[in-house]
């Protein structure tokens, strides 16, 4: 199992990290443009091996391609991070042209590859990979609903009280500020409904704080994050690498699903071997269906300044 992770800076070059510890892939090439980075970042990721007990070779390579041939799997995290204050939908403009470039390299030397678009602004970009790559639509998975969940079992760990592993819950809709869709309704402590423990307005506060999960890291630190956002994508190739058939939400191309149609937007699927192998249709209330459109409607606002 080859996987190349292209961007080799803080989200990256954790996913090939978690990637190598979980020790499911036989070889991980990181591609940076900036001369040496992958390399330097490879070499202390390979010097990290004895210590955390992996075999995956991890190779890095400056911008060429060639050492990327016959990827199964290919992960783009290259591209720009917003800073404090910024929304993700303004790094369209230098992000679009990088990932498009990217994404077609990756083509020429991988036909048969399945890639995750990790960059953002991550819908409209994974939106773009299906416009221009040519690949099958199982084949472009975009990465937000698994970090978003994540975030959202963080939350709801700490209003419940209770500790992580008690706790499931699943975000879906656009992977933005305002766009994202926690399913509050359908969250869980063990089977029991949420609500029979935190009151409503509790709940509420939960879904605002995973809504800003990025932008409350971005504040914190600077630049957004990259532990959960490596650990979500490593989830993601595992599940395909291993063909495990797990359900994740991913920013998906919709045909008919949920009512809508040539868009990219976080819905559940099965990850395996194939790609995406199924979107899962929930029953959506007329609130969450309403939340969803409305969350559609900004990703398409964002699509429309896509020139494909
Ligand atoms: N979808 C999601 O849930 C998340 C998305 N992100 C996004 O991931 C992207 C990367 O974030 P970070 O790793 O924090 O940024 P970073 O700045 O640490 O790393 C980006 C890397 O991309 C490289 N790069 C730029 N142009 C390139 C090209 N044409 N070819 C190859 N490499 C190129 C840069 O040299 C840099 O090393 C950002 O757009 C960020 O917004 C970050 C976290 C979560
Ligand atoms: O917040 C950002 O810009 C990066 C990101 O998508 C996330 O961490 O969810």
């Amino acid at each position: 199992m080859k996987v190349t992770v292209v961007g080799a800076g803080a989200v990256g070059a954790s996913c090939a990290e978690y990637i190598a510890i979980k020790n499911f892939a036989s070889e991980v090439v990181l591609l940076d443009i900036k001369e040496g980075f992958a390399e330097g970042k490879a070499m202390d990721l390979m010097q990290t091996a004895s210590l955390n007990g992996f075999d995956t070779k991890i190779t890095g390579v400056t911008n060429d391609y060639s050492k990327t041939a016959d990827s199964d799997i290919c992960v783009i995290t290259s591209g720009i991070p917003r800073k404090p204050g910024m929304t993700r939908e303004e790094l369209i403009g230098i992000n679009a042209g990088i990932v498009k470039d990217v994404s077609s390299n990756l083509v020429k030397h991988s036909p048969n590859t399945i890639i995750i678009v990790v960059s953002n602004p991550m819908d409209t970009m994974a939106y773009l990979v299906h416009k221009t790559a040519g690949l099958p639509k199982n084949r472009v998975i975009g990465m937000g609903g698994a970090l978003d969940s994540a975030r959202f079992k963080y939350r709801l760990a700490e209003a419940l009280g209770a500790p992580i592993s008690d706790v499931d819950g699943m975000v879906i809709g656009g992977h933005s500020d305002t766009g994202m869709v926690p399913l509050t309704r359908l969250a869980t402590r063990n089977s029991v409904p949420v609500t029979k423990f935190i009151s409503e307005e509790r709940l509420n506060q939960v879904m605002e704080d995973t809504k800003v999960g990025g932008a409350t890291l971005t504040k914190l630190l600077g630049t957004s994050a990259w532990y959960a956002p490596g650990a979500a994508v490593s989830a993601l190739v595992q599940a395909i690498a291993c063909d495990q058939k797990k359900m994740f939400p991913c920013s998906v191309m919709l045909d008919g699903e949920y009512g809508m149609k040539d868009i990219c937007i976080g819905a559940p699927v099965i990850l395996g071997r194939n790609g995406i192998e199924k979107i899962v249709e929930l029953e959506l209330n007329d609130a969450e269906k309403a939340h969803m459109k409305e969350s559609a409607e900004g990703v398409r606002k964002t699509n429309d300044l896509l020139e494909v």
